[in-house]
This record gives structure tokens, C-alpha cells and sequence, in this order.
């Protein structure tokens, strides 16, 4: 296991010679991680001390906004108006000096609640996070409030049409967590869907059924040698302890002695970043847009409810499921509030406006050091260094919503120091139109500009966190009960769920048989440094006609076992 180094005096002195705040630059207990290559896509930000010490470093000598010398993203943009930012444009003698072995990452950790570490039978349905004694909101109290809160985002028993080829559990917020009831060799590999930094994402069909499942399978030895022993917990408990609509939906997970494996719902829709990049100057109509950003706005919603911090909002982490409505995946970095705090109660100060629930207050007094996100997503707070909380994924939300509509970042410049300084320095701008869709309203780019406000007190969301966001006057025609039964603006083409779009075309080299993989063998004494990796098969509420993608009439050949 690699230790985490602490930064020196002189590396705090570098950093805060270039960030002109007070900066705590601590180790949190998240660890240092270890370098991870780049899977795909944009760059993750996940930076160690090390790598941050390059970064501050290097960032430093950069000059000061106004000065010659660092590239304004409207400058580039003016410059490169087709230039996809998803491709590294790095000039590599402008860059910092990281190569990918030098680009370290610092994980968000949760330690596993007793309800996840004890393999139970028969659980109880999952228990809402505890109550705090300290908060009453009158008559109600605020399990009430929480249970309502949730129940009013996305958990009503209200259904929205299923054609026959996919189903899907929008019953209840009730899981029961069981002793797992399947392994490796229930399943049948079908296709490589995704490949991520530590592992693979497979379609699979579980034996003697006709349904299909997305099996994030990932190996021990890797998460071991890159410290990513914490994420793999985070994640096993975020995606066991979620049930959403807007959340995908976890059905197994267990471990082999080399793999851990995440049996979750298929989306068949895919990437809906791929799903952007095929649309006419990659970019959405204003409306349509709007629409995402609803739908991710209720994601984060409950999310904050149930005390995470999402943290890696960007459009590669939202999957579209077949029938359109998004689904929030990758939950590595988020982060939990232990215990989560109470939602409050924010009154309008109109008479005409109703009381909102304050999902801020479930989190508030979560603060973290760590250096994660993604590169053109990272909000200022985190560059800075000096602590960041759930605004974080208000900024996300604001630069999602610029991409969704302009094509391209807000803050992007010619390389990753660049792209800091513009996070850090320069306004958003708003380009007067692309070409492909009509210029933002104003209402719209009130909003943005609101979520893209440098200081986390003054963001968008910084009073009662979503409620702020749904209250906005661009969202004003949602109606937020009936969300997900909206018709999405994409909806994927029919598809066996074998031949679906919005997948990254992947190498013919990348191996589908586990069995070549290679293994490792903990000695005897080795402890499974896994342990608290639970093995648990989640019962949804009414899944057993509403369960999983089924391929219908497809009669899949059966391929290689899923098992070692
Ligand atoms: N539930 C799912 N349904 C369909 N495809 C999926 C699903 N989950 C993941 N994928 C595919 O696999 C890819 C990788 O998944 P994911 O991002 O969860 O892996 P990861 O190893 O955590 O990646 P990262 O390096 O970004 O952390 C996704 O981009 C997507 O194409």
C-alpha cells in the first residue's frame, strides 16, 4: 500500500504563493492514490500531493489574468470554434509536466454502514438515514420530511408507459438487502460495453433467463496497487443504499478472490455524452436541455437527501436508459456526510410560493479536502484547495448545462493549467450562437451564470441547495412530480439491447474472457483487503415483474461463462 506524503512547507508556500487565499492543504482520510492511465474521455482530476505540488507548481508561473500568456477560453473558442474539447489539445510544452504516471488521484471515501457490512437475511427495508434530535420543522418532523421529500422525487407510485421490451423499478423507495443469491457463474457474457480506469463494464445475461445486466467487474489487483480500495466501497454503498429513477440501479454485488463485480441495471440508451457528440455541433436545444438538467437537478436532489456529494457530474457519467429518462452512474467519487444532517424547511417570502425543502442542510456540515473531478468540470473551491462542499455539484451542473447547449466547456483552455486559471479568473461568456441552435434566453444564462458563481456562498443552491435550483425562473414550465413521466427529448432507437447505440466503439483487442486475465493470489495469510465489499442481492419493490432489461425474442449464443 502506498502512503499518503504529506505536502512540505515549501509546497504549501508554492501552492499559496499562486492561490492568494488561506488554503489548509491537509490529508484528508481519503488517502493518496496512485496513477491511474487515462481510460477515456476527458481527464479526471484526482490529483495527489504530488502530482498537485507539479500542478501548483507549474500553475504559479502562469500569468495573471489580463497578462499575455494563458489562453481565455473565448479565445479559444473564437479560435477553434469546431475544436473538440473532449480531445487533448494540450500543447505538451504548455502543459504541466504530468505524464500519466505522474497524474495521482485522491479518492472520496466512505466508511461502510453496519446496515451494508452485516450480511444479513431478511433485511428490514433500508432505514432512512438517522434522525438528528436538534431539527424540528413544526408539526413535522424531519424523518417526516426527509420521507417526503424523497417520496417527491421520483418515488411516487405514479408509472409512466413501459413498452414491452424494457422494464424498470420506479416502485418505492424499499430495498431489501439480501445475502447474495447469484456469483460469477450465473451469468453469461454478451458484449463489452465500457471499459473504465480499473475495470470493465460488460452486458451480461443472467443464466436460464432472458435478462440483461450491465456487470462492472473490477480487478482487486488494480484497485490495490492504485489505493482504490475506498472507492470501490464508496461506490458498492452509494448504488446499494440509491433508489431513483435518475440513479442506476444496482441488483448484485460480490466479490471473487481477484474481482469485484457490480451486477447493475443496463442502459441501453448508452453514453449520453456520445448521445451529444452525435447531435449537430454536439449541442441541444435550449428546451431540451432543460430537460436533462431537471432531470439531474432531482438526481442530486435525492442524492444530497441521502447525504452524498456526487462530485463527477459530466456528461460521460449519465447514461440514457431505452426509454430516454437519464441515469446517474460512477459514483467512485462521491462522498458521504456521516451521519447525513436533517433537510430544513426555507420559507418564501412569497405568498404565493410554498415552503421548500432545504437539501443543503443534509450535508452542510460536510466539508472535504480532496483534489477530484474532472478537469473542465473542477469548481474553483477545489483548485483552491481550501475545502469544497455539495455547491460543487452546483458549478457541475452549470457546466453541464453550458456544454449541453453551446457544444463546448465554459473554462477550457489550451491545457489543464489554463483551464484552472479560467476557472478561477475570468467570467462566463456566452457565445451569440453556434450555428445549430438558437442563443441561450436570458432566464437561461441567468441560471448558468448563477451555478458559475466563483463563490460557493453565493452560488445558486448556497441557501436550501436544490430547492434554489427548481425554483429558478428557467425551470418554471417543469413539473418536477411528473419528470419522469416527460417524454425525453432523445429517445434511443428499438434495439435487442445487443446492438444498442451511444457506446464507445471498443478495440477488438480488449479481451472479453476474464480467464485470461491475470490473477493474483493472496497468500494464506493475506488479508482480503476487500472484506467490507458486501455481497448483497437488492430486492426493488414489485421487481419480480419489473426487473431488469429483458431481450425479449433474442436468443443470445451462449458465449463464456462469467465465472474463473
Ligand atoms: N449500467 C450500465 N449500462 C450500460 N452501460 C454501462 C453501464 N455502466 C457502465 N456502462 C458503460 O461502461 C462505461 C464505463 O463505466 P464506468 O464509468 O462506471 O466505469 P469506471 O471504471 O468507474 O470508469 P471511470 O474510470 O470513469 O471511473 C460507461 O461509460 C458506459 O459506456
Amino acid at each position: 500500500m502506498l502512503a499518503a506524503k504529506s505536502p512540505s512547507v515549501h509546497d504549501l508556500a508554492v501552492i499559496d504563493t499562486f492561490v492568494p487565499y488561506e488554503r489548509e492543504y491537509s490529508v484528508d482520510q481519503d488517502g493518496v492514490l496512485t496513477s491511474p492511465p487515462e481510460a477515456h474521455g476527458r481527464r479526471r482530476s484526482r490529483g495527489s500531493h504530488s502530482s498537485q505540488k507539479k500542478y501548483a507548481h507549474h500553475f504559479n508561473k502562469l500569468p495573471k489574468s489580463g497578462s499575455t500568456g494563458y489562453v481565455s477560453s473565448q479565445a479559444q473558442q473564437s479560435s477553434s470554434p469546431t475544436q473538440s474539447h473532449h480531445e487533448d489539445s494540450s500543447d505538451p510544452k504548455a502543459d504541466m509536466p504530468l505524464t500519466k504516471t505522474q497524474q495521482i488521484r485522491r479518492i472520496a471515501s466512505a466508511p461502510i454502514p453496519k446496515f451494508v457490512q452485516e450480511k444479513r437475511q431478511d433485511s428490514p427495508p433500508l432505514p432512512l438515514p438517522t434522525k438528528q434530535p436538534s431539527f424540528t420543522t413544526g408539526d413535522i418532523d424531519t424523518a417526516s420530511l426527509r420521507t417526503l421529500a424523497l417520496s417527491n422525487n421520483g418515488h411516487s407510485s405514479l408509472g409512466y408507459a413501459q413498452s414491452a421490451s424494457f422494464r424498470r423499478t420506479y416502485s418505492s423507495n424499499s430495498i431489501k438487502i439480501k445475502n447474495v443469491e447469484v456469483g460469477p457463474s450465473s451469468f453469461t457474457k454478451v458484449k463489452l460495453l465500457g471499459k473504465g480506469d480499473v475495470g470493465r463494464v460488460y452486458l451480461v445475461q443472467q443464466k436460464g433467463s432472458d435478462r440483461l445486466y450491465a456487470m462492472k467487474v473490477l480487478s482487486k489487483k488494480e484497485m490495490v496497487k492504485r489505493n482504490k480500495i475506498k472507492r470501490a466501497l464508496a461506490e458498492q454503498e452509494i448504488l446499494a443504499s440509491s433508489n431513483h429513477p435518475f440513479i442506476v440501479t444496482l441488483y448484485h454485488s460480490f466479490q471473487s478472490e481477484v474481482y469485484l463485480y457490480f451486477c447493475m441495471e443496463y442502459c441501453m440508451g448508452g453514453e449520453f455524452f456520445r448521445a451529444l457528440q452525435n447531435r449537430p455541433g454536439k449541442c441541444l436545444p435550449e428546451e431540451d436541455a432543460k430537460f436533462y438538467a431537471a432531470e439531474v437537478v432531482a438526481a442530486l436532489e435525492y442524492l444530497h437527501l441521502m447525504g452524498f456529494i456526487y462530485r463527477d457530474l459530466k456528461p460521460e457519467n449519465i447514461l440514457l436508459h431505452q426509454s430516454g429518462h437519464i441515469m446517474l452512474t460512477d459514483f467512485d467519487l462521491s462522498k458521504k456526510s456521516h451521519p447525513p444532517g436533517d433537510p430544513g424547511v426555507v420559507k418564501s417570502s412569497s405568498p404565493y410560493q410554498l415552503p421548500a425543502i432545504d437539501t443543503k442542510s443534509c450535508i452542510a456540515h460536510l466539508r472535504t479536502n480532496s483534489f477530484v473531478g474532472t478537469e473542465e468540470y473542477i469548481a474553483p473551491e477545489v483548485i483552491k484547495g481550501c475545502g469544497h462542499t455539495s455547491a460543487v455539484d452546483w458549478w457541475t451542473l452549470g457546466i453541464l448545462m453550458y456544454e449541453m447547449m453551446t457544444g463546448k466547456t465554459p473554462f477550457k483552455g489550451a491545457n489543464r493549467n489554463a483551464t484552472f486559471a479560467n476557472i478561477l479568473r475570468i467570467d462566463v461568456h456566452f457565445p451569440e450562437s453556434n450555428g445549430y441552435s438558437a442563443p441561450m434566453s436570458t432566464n437561461c444564462k441567468s441560471l448558468i451564470r448563477r451555478l458559475l458563481n466563483k463563490d460557493e456562498h453565493k452560488r445558486l443552491g448556497s441557501r436550501a441547495g436544490a430547492s434554489d435550483i427548481k425554483n429558478h425562473i428557467f425551470f418554471r414550465n417543469i413539473n418536477w412530480a411528473l419528470l419522469r413521466n416527460t417524454p425525453p427529448p432523445i429517445i434511443p432507437a428499438p434495439s435487442n439491447g445487443v446492438d444498442a447505440v451511444n457506446f464507445r466503439p471498443l478495440q477488438e483487442s480488449l479481451s472479453l474472457d476474464l480467464d485470461a486475465d491475470e490473477r493474483i493470489s493472496l497468500g494464506k495469510d493475506d488479508k482480503n483487503p476487500f472484506e467490507k465489499f458486501s455481497s448483497v442481492t437488492l430486492h426493488h419493490d414489485g421487481e419480480d415483474e419489473d426487473i431488469g432489461y429483458s431481450t425479449g425474442d433474442l436468443r443470445l449464443s451462449p458465449t463464456e461463462t462469467l465465472s474463473e
